[in-house]
């Protein structure tokens, strides 16, 4: 269910005391059920009705139980909201479809985590090379030395 997306202007249609969506931080929330019982009144919900509040909702410093609560009525997300950056709370109450977003990011981790980890084989393949091909030359060359050296004598 949250992990729906809707366009701004889906979300737009949606400004009525009985139907009344707002976006924070990307989430679509529908508070219609949420005007009567908000502390800080139905009347500033109302203004940011079909719009995104984030900037107002962080505006009044709302409290990490405020910001909890608001999961509450998410209905999905914004279009095109970059979702691996929402986690800006460790104590949010995830949802099952939350949580496979979670997820989703973290195989996206696993796959920055594989790239990475070439790159530290072939860096270790370099120093390898950087310190064994040096020897290899100057024992060749020492060698060399000997050798023309002793048939020269
Ligand atoms: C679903 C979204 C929202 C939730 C769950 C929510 C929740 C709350 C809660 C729990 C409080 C009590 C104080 C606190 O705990 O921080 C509060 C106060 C308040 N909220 Fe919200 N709020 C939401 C959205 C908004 C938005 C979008 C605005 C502004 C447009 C807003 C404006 C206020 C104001 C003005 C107060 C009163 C602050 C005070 O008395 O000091 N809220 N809200």
């Amino acid at each position: 269910m949250t992990r729906r997306i809707f366009t701004l202007s889906e979300v737009s249609q949606h400004k009525t005391k009985l139907d009344s969506w707002l976006i924070i931080h990307g989430r679509v929330l529908d508070v219609t059920k949420f005007l009567e019982e908000h502390p800080g009144g139905e009347e500033v919900l109302m203004e940011v009705s079909g719009k995104d509040a984030t900037k107002e909702f962080e505006e009044i410093g709302h409290s990490k139980a405020a910001k909890k609560l608001l999961l509450k009525y998410q209905v999905g997300y914004l279009q095109g909201y970059p979702i691996e950056d929402d986690n800006d709370d460790d104590e949010v109450i995830m949802d099952d479809s939350t949580s496979s977003f979670k997820e989703e990011s973290k195989t996206k981790e696993m796959e920055a985590f594989v790239i990475n980890n070439n790159d530290q084989y072939t860096s270790k393949i370099a120093t390898f090379l950087e310190f064994f091909l040096p020897l290899a030359a100057s024992l060749s060359y020492l060698g060399y030395r000997y050798f023309a050296g002793e048939l020269s004598k």
